[in-house]
C-alpha cells in the first residue's frame, strides 16, 4: 500500500493491490513498440485510437471486477487517471466520455435520462464529450453565442451557430472520435432568452460515424501538449433535436414552451465545479510520477564532487538538489490530503442540494476554484523544476518529463483559466469580508477573516505558519476592500474599482487558498498520523513541516507586511528548513518508491525502479527511426551535392 493510503486510510492506488502477473497493465498489446513522439500527428491518433479501445475494455472488465466494493468514483477516476498514464503519454482521447460527459448526464439529467442516457453512455455503446468553449468565448460563458431556440409546433430544438466565434473549439474527442456530446447553449423560448442550458446531442451516425446533417465538426489542430486527445470543433445549421434531449434536472421546458426555472442558475456550471475537484487529485498524481523520476534519477546520476578527494556524488547529495526535489514530494501529499478533504466536502454539498439545500455552494464554488488553481499552477511549476533538475536528460520526452508538464500547464488554462478562477474566489472573500464586517456569521473556511485579535508575537512552529498565512490572507482581503471602498467614494464604479484592484484581489485569493492548503494539510496528516507507526508518523510530520517553511520563506515579503516575524525569526525558519532537508534526504528514495508508481506508469527512461538509466536511454534512442539506417536518404539528395558545391 502506498504512503498516500497508508495517510488516508483509503484504497486509492487500488492498481498497485492487485496480482501483477494478472492486471490491466499486463497487457502488452497496450504499449507501443515505436514511441509515441516518432508518429505523425495523423498516426498518433490513430494508435491513440487503437490503444482506446483495448484500453476501455480492459477497463470495464477491471472496474467490473471490483464492483461489488465501496470504491467512490473520484477512485475510479483516480485509477483511470494512473492506468492511463502508463498507456497515453499525452492522455486518451476519450478521456472527456467519462471525465465530464457521464458526469454532465448524471449531473444535469433529470432520472428518466439519466436511466436511458448513463446506461449507453457506461457501457459505451455511444461516446461523448463536453462542449461548452468556443473560438470567440472561453471564461466568460453568459457570452456563448450557441442559440437553442425551442419550437413548440414540433417540440424540437432548433441548435445553431450565428457567427464563426460562435464555433464551439476545445472539447476533448471531438474531432472525429465521439458521436454524442453535451452541448452548452443559450436557451430561448419565443425569442426570450432563458439563459445557458445543457443539450445532449447526436453529432454522428451511429453506424456510418457521418456528421449528421446540419453538424459541422472537425479537430483543431496540433497543440503544445495532449496532442492525442482530439480536441476539436463544432458548428450547428439549425440543426434539430428533440425537446427531452434538453438535460433537465435543473431547468425545465415543457412541451407548451413553459419555462421552468431550477432553484439557481449556476446549477448548470455543476459540471465544472465536479471536474474542478477531481482535478486536485490529478495534479497530485502528476507530482507524484514527476518527483519519483527526478528523485530516483538523481540517487542514480553522479556528477562533480563534494569534497576533491571523494568520489563523484549522487546528485542528490546536493543540498541546492534537495531543495529542487523534497518539495516535489511534500506538494504531492500535501495535494492529495486536500483533494480527498474538497471531495469529502463536495460529496457532502451535493448531497444537501438533493434535498434542496444550497446553502454551502458559494464556499464549494470558492474551495474548488482555490483548490484547482493552486494545485495546477504549482505542479506545472514543480515539474518543470523536476525536469531542470534533471539536467540534459531531463529535456528527452523518453524521460517523459516534457509531456508531464505539457499536462500540467494545459490545466492551469481548461476547466478555468487560473486568474479567472482566483477572482471568483475573491469574489466570496471580499463579501464574506462585508459579511463578517457586519456580525454576520461566515463559512468554516473563511471564518478566520474576521479575527479581530491583535496580531500576535511570531512563533516559528507550525501553528505560527499557518496562523501567519491567515493574517496574510485576511490583510490582503481587507486591503482589496480599503482599495475598492475608496476608488468607489471617490466616485469610481464599482466594477472599475475591482478592475482596478484586480492583481490585489489575486493575491489575496492566492494567500487565501495557501491558507487553507497549509491547514488542511496539517490537520489531515495529524489526524491520519495517529493511527500509522511512530517511523512513518514521524516522517510524514517533517514533510508537512518542511511544507510549510517552504511557503513560509516563498512568501516572507508578506509575512513582513502582516505578521510580527523579525529577522532573527526567518533565520531560524532558513536553518530549520536546510535541517528539514538534511533529515528527508536519506528516505527520499524510500518516499517516492511508496508512491507505488509501477514503471508503466512513469513510462520514463529515467524513474525506472531498477535504476538502469542510461541502459533505458540508449534503447530508447535505438528506437528513433533515424537510427534504422547508417546513411540517410537525405545525404546523397542534399548534403553530398551541397558539399560538392552542386547545390
Ligand atoms: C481535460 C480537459 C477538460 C477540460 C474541460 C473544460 O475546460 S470545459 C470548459 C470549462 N470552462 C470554464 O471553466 C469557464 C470558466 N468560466 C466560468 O466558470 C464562469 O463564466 C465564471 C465563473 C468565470 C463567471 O460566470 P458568470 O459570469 O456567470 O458569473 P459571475 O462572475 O457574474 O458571478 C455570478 C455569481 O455566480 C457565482 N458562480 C459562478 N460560478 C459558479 C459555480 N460554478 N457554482 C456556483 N456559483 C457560481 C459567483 O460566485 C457569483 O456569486 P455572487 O457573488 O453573485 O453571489
Ligand atoms: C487542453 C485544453 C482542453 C480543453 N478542453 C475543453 C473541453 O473539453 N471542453 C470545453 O468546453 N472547453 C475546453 N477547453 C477550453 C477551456 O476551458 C478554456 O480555454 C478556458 O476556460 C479559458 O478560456 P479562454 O481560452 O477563452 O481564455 P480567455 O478567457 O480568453 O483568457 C485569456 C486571458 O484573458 C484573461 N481574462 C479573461 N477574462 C478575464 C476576466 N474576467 N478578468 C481578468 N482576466 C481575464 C485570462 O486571465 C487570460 O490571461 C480546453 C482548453 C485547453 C487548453
Amino acid at each position: 500500500m502506498g504512503l498516500v493510503d497508508q495517510l488516508v486510510n483509503q484504497p486509492h492506488y487500488t492498481l498497485v493491490n492487485q496480482p501483477r502477473e494478472n492486471d490491466i497493465l499486463s497487457h502488452k498489446e497496450l504499449f507501443d513498440s515505436i514511441p509515441e513522439e516518432y508518429l505523425s500527428h495523423k498516426e498518433k491518433y490513430e494508435n491513440a485510437i487503437r490503444k482506446t479501445v483495448l484500453y476501455y475494455r480492459l477497463m470495464q472488465k477491471y472496474q467490473n471486477y471490483k464492483e461489488g466494493s465501496t470504491i467512490l468514483d473520484e477512485t475510479r477516476a483516480n485509477y483511470r487517471n494512473l492506468v492511463s498514464f502508463a498507456v497515453f503519454k499525452d492522455y486518451p482521447p476519450l478521456m472527456l466520455h467519462n471525465g465530464m460527459f457521464i458526469p454532465a448526464i448524471a449531473g444535469q439529467g433529470t432520472p428518466e435520462q439519466q436511466k436511458h442516457w448513463l446506461k449507453r453512455a457506461k457501457n459505451m455503446e455511444i461516446l461523448g464529450t463536453y462542449a461548452q468553449t468556443e473560438l470567440g468565448h472561453g471564461t466568460f460563458i453568459r457570452g456563448l453565442e450557441t442559440t437553442a431556440e425551442y419550437d413548440p409546433s414540433t417540440e424540437e430544438f432548433v441548435l445553431h451557430s450565428p457567427t464563426l466565434t460562435s464555433y464551439k473549439w476545445w472539447p476533448g474527442g471531438l474531432g472525429h472520435t465521439v458521436n454524442y456530446c453535451v452541448v452548452m447553449a443559450q436557451l430561448y423560448i419565443r425569442g426570450r432568452h432563458h439563459g445557458m442550458q445543457p443539450f445532449l446531442v447526436q453529432l454522428r451516425d451511429e453506424a456510418t460515424h457521418m456528421p449528421l446533417p446540419g453538424v459541422k465538426l472537425g479537430e483543431i489542430g496540433a497543440k503544445l501538449g495532449l496532442s492525442t486527445v482530439n480536441n476539436g470543433f463544432l458548428a450547428f445549421e439549425h440543426h434539430r433535436i428533440p425537446r427531452d434531449r434538453m438535460l433537465m434536472k435543473n431547468a425545465q421546458v415543457l412541451k407548451d414552451g413553459t419555462f421552468v426555472a431550477g432553484p439557481s442558475s449556476k446549477l448548470a456550471y455543476g459540471t465544472m465545479i465536479y471536474v474542478r475537484v477531481i482535478i486536485v487529485n490529478g495534479m497530485a498524481n502528476l507530482m507524484a510520477k514527476a518527483a519519483t523520476i527526478a528523485v530516483r534519477y538523481s540517487a542514480v546520476r553522479r556528477q562533480s564532487q563534494i569534497k576533491p578527494s571523494e568520489p563523484e556524488c549522487q546528485i542528490l547529495d546536493y543540498v541546492t538538489q534537495q531543495h529542487k526535489l523534497l518539495i516535489c514530494i511534500a506538494t504531492s501529499l500535501a495535494f492529495s490530503t486536500c483533494a480527498r478533504w474538497l471531495w469529502d466536502v463536495y460529496t457532502g454539498v451535493m448531497g444537501q442540494m438533493e434535498s434542496g439545500n444550497m446553502d454551502h455552494l458559494p464556499e464549494l464554488h470558492a474551495l474548488a476554484c482555490s483548490l484547482k488553481v493552486v494545485s495546477t499552477m504549482d505542479v506545472s511549476g514543480l515539474v518543470e523544476r523536476c525536469r531542470l533538475a534533471c539536467g540534459g536528460h531531463g529535456f528527452m520526452h523518453s524521460s517523459n518529463l516534457p509531456y508531464t508538464y505539457g499536462l500540467a500547464t494545459a490545466a492551469c488554462t481548461y476547466e478555468g483559466e487560473n486568474t479567472v478562477l482566483l477572482l471568483q474566489t475573491a469574489r466570496s472573500l471580499v463579501k464574506a469580508w462585508q459579511k463578517g464586517s457586519k456580525g454576520k456569521p461566515l463559512s468554516p473556511t473563511e471564518a478566520y477573516l474576521m479575527d479581530k485579535s491583535p496580531v500576535p508575537k511570531w512563533e516559528n512552529t507550525l501553528d505560527g505558519i499557518i496562523a501567519g498565512f491567515r493574517r496574510v490572507s485576511a490583510g490582503k482581503v481587507q486591503d482589496c476592500v480599503s482599495k475598492i471602498d475608496k476608488l468607489v467614494k471617490m466616485g469610481t464604479s464599482y466594477e472599475d474599482a475591482w478592475n482596478q484592484t484586480s492583481v490585489r484581489l489575486v493575491a489575496a485569493s492566492e494567500a487565501h487558498s495557501r491558507a487553507v492548503i497549509l491547514a488542511t494539510f496539517r490537520s489531515e496528516v495529524s489526524r491520519a498520523a495517529a493511527a500509522l507507526s511512530p517511523p512513518l508518523s514521524r516522517v510524514l510530520h517533517q514533510l508537512v513541516h518542511l511544507y510549510c517553511v517552504y511557503w513560509a520563506l516563498e512568501r516572507l515579503g508578506d509575512l513582513l507586511l502582516y505578521t510580527s516575524i523579525a529577522e532573527r525569526d526567518v533565520q531560524e525558519l532558513q536553518q530549520q528548513y536546510e535541517d528539514l532537508l538534511q533529515k528527508i534526504r536519506p528516505n527520499a528514495v524510500g518516499l517516492v518508491d511508496a508512491f507505488d508508481l509501477r514503471d508503466e506508469i512513469l513510462n520514463s527512461t529515467l524513474g525506472a525502479y531498477d535504476g538502469r538509466v542510461y541502459e533505458r536511454l540508449m534503447e530508447e534512442a535505438l528506437k528513433s527511426p533515424l537510427n534504422a539506417e547508417p546513411v540517410n536518404q537525405s545525404f546523397h539528395q542534399y548534403l553530398k551535392p551541397f558539399m560538392h558545391g552542386k547545390l
